[in-house]
Order: C-alpha cells, then sequence, then structure tokens
C-alpha cells in the first residue's frame, strides 16, 4: 500500500477555511493563555497534566483499580472546577461580555503613561518616607466598577498632591483603597475583597489582603504602602511581591499598564505584562 495516499488525501481536502480554523483556534488558546498565566489556574493545569498522564499510563499497563479510580476522581475533578475557579471563570466572561477578548488597545498613550508613573513614583516614595498606609488598584482590562460604587466618586486626574491629600491619616477618604483608571482617579475610600489564603505570613494585615484579595479577582496590579514599616509591595494574580525600591515600583507599573500595540497585525506580537 502506498503510504503517501492519506497525506495526498488530507493535502487534497485541506481548505482555505481549515487554515481560518487553526488561526482561530490558535489565537483562542493564546487569549486563554493570556487570562490565566500568573494566576492559580496555572497550578491546577499542571497537577490536571499529572493526573491525565498518570491516567494514561495505568491504561497502558491495564492497572485496574487505580485507573478506575483516576476516572472518578477525574469527573469529581471536572464538576468541582467551576466552583473552585469562579473568580477566573468571571473574570474571562467579563473580559468577553465587554469586548476586551478581541481588543488589544488601550486608552492612555506612552506621554501620558510616563507622567502617570512619575506621579505615582513620587507619592508612593513620599508616603514611605512617612509612613502612611497607601492602597492604589491600577485598573486594566477587568472592569473595577463594583468596587468604585463603594467608595467616593471622584474622576480627578491623578497627581502626587491628590494622592497624598487622599491618604493623609484621619481624613475621610485616607480608609480603603484609591481606583485608577488609565490617568484617572476613579474613587477613594473604596473596600475590597480580602484574600482568603492561609499560607499568608501573619504580618500581612487588612491592607495587604485586601490588595491581595483584589489582584484575585481581576488582572488590576495594586500597590500597598505599609503603615508600619512604610515598606512598598504590589500585588497581581493573586501574589504579593514585598519591599520593593521606587525605581522597580516605577518599572513594574510602566510594564503593566503600556498601551498596547495597536490593531489586528500587532495582536500577536503582544505579551502580556509580567
Ligand atoms: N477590605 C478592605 N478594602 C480596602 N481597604 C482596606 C480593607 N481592609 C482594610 N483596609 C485598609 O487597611 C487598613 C488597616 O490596615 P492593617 O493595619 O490591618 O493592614 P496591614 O496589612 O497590616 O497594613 P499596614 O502595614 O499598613 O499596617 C484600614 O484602615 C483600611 O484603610
Amino acid at each position: 500500500m502506498n503510504m503517501y495516499v492519506p497525506i495526498q488525501g488530507f493535502i487534497s481536502s485541506f481548505r482555505l477555511l481549515d487554515i481560518v480554523d487553526i488561526l482561530l483556534v490558535a489565537f483562542v488558546l493564546y487569549k486563554l493563555y493570556y487570562l490565566i498565566c500568573n494566576t492559580r489556574a496555572v497550578a491546577l493545569i499542571k497537577g490536571l497534566l499529572v493526573l491525565g498522564a498518570v491516567t494514561v499510563v495505568s491504561k497502558v499497563l491495564d492497572l485496574h483499580v487505580i485507573n478506575w479510580l483516576l476516572q472518578q476522581g477525574m469527573t469529581v475533578i471536572l464538576v468541582a472546577l467551576p466552583v473552585v475557579f469562579q473568580p477566573e471563570l468571571r473574570r474571562a466572561l467579563e473580559q468577553i461580555g465587554r469586548g476586551r477578548f478581541l481588543r488589544s488597545g488601550q486608552g492612555i498613550n506612552t506621554e501620558e503613561l510616563n507622567r502617570l508613573v512619575e506621579e505615582i513614583a513620587a507619592v508612593t516614595e513620599s508616603l514611605s518616607k512617612t509612613r502612611t498606609g497607601a492602597l492604589l488598584v491600577f485598573e486594566r482590562e477587568v472592569g473595577l466598577n463594583d468596587y468604585i460604587d463603594t467608595g467616593i466618586f471622584i474622576d480627578g486626574t491623578v497627581s502626587r498632591e491628590l494622592l497624598g491629600n487622599i491618604f493623609i491619616p484621619n481624613t475621610p477618604l485616607h480608609d480603603g483603597a484609591v481606583i485608577i483608571r488609565e490617568n484617572k482617579i476613579m474613587a477613594a475610600a473604596c473596600l475590597l475583597p480580602l484574600t482568603s489564603d492561609r499560607s499568608l505570613s501573619t504580618e500581612l494585615g487588612t491592607r495587604h489582603r485586601a490588595a491581595i484579595g483584589i489582584s484575585e479577582m481581576a488582572d488590576a496590579v495594586v500597590v500597598v504602602v505599609s503603615e508600619e514599616t512604610g515598606a512598598i509591595s504590589y500585588t497581581y494574580g493573586g501574589h504579593i511581591y514585598r519591599h520593593l525600591e521606587v525605581k522597580s515600583l516605577q518599572k513594574i507599573l510602566l510594564n503593566f499598564l503600556r498601551p498596547a500595540p495597536q490593531g489586528w497585525t500587532n495582536i500577536f506580537k503582544w505579551r502580556p505584562a509580567k
């Protein structure tokens, strides 16, 4: 039998639409990768891959009992997934619903971004020196209107003076978080969800737990200044990165908030901020 016949058959039946089909699947997989990278879901996927590999090996070796147990376990895991990963699923659906899944552009230009980051660096440095507690949430693709609604609406351009004023202790706006959208302070004194992660250091109180909590629910990047130590930290994807220098914070913010390249041609060149 000629072994090239199936390949020839495959090539001759290949249509232009199949290329479109493959490109679409590649695009959706790429976007899904962006949604889950730097989240808890990565560890889960690794776990599922290991379980899948063990299931295949047990099937090949005819280990009936182990194979049966693994298959039953898989069913339970698949049913439990939507419950455990409700925040991630909600985030994914929100992005699709807001049309962001297909959008690569953001509303802030490089000049505005540089100014924003300068202002944030200046105010963070001064808050850190005076040991004034602060919580700054930078909205990215996932909308934070639910949390903006819990605070006091401001809608003012970001400046070191305005932010410095907001966080003066014992004033009405200092308690809670400031939420920033592009280069606007949308609201202050916002209430954020606390993380339920029990493995966190006991040094971290509610301010830091709120910063981690919101970063689990959305793709926001959050800057925290500790009232107790003046230490600067940021959170993203449910992780906290502590004791930052102002210079590193500037680089991190530039990276996270930089405008994405515009247009379809650049969509595959774009990389999620790490
Ligand atoms: N759910 C929340 N959402 C927004 N802000 C919160 C929330 N819970 C607490 N905060 C802020 O954190 C402050 C309390 O900080 P706390 O001392 O418990 O935290 P911490 O992580 O130890 O921070 P610090 O190092 O600054 O003391 C509150 O006054 C309030 O401003």
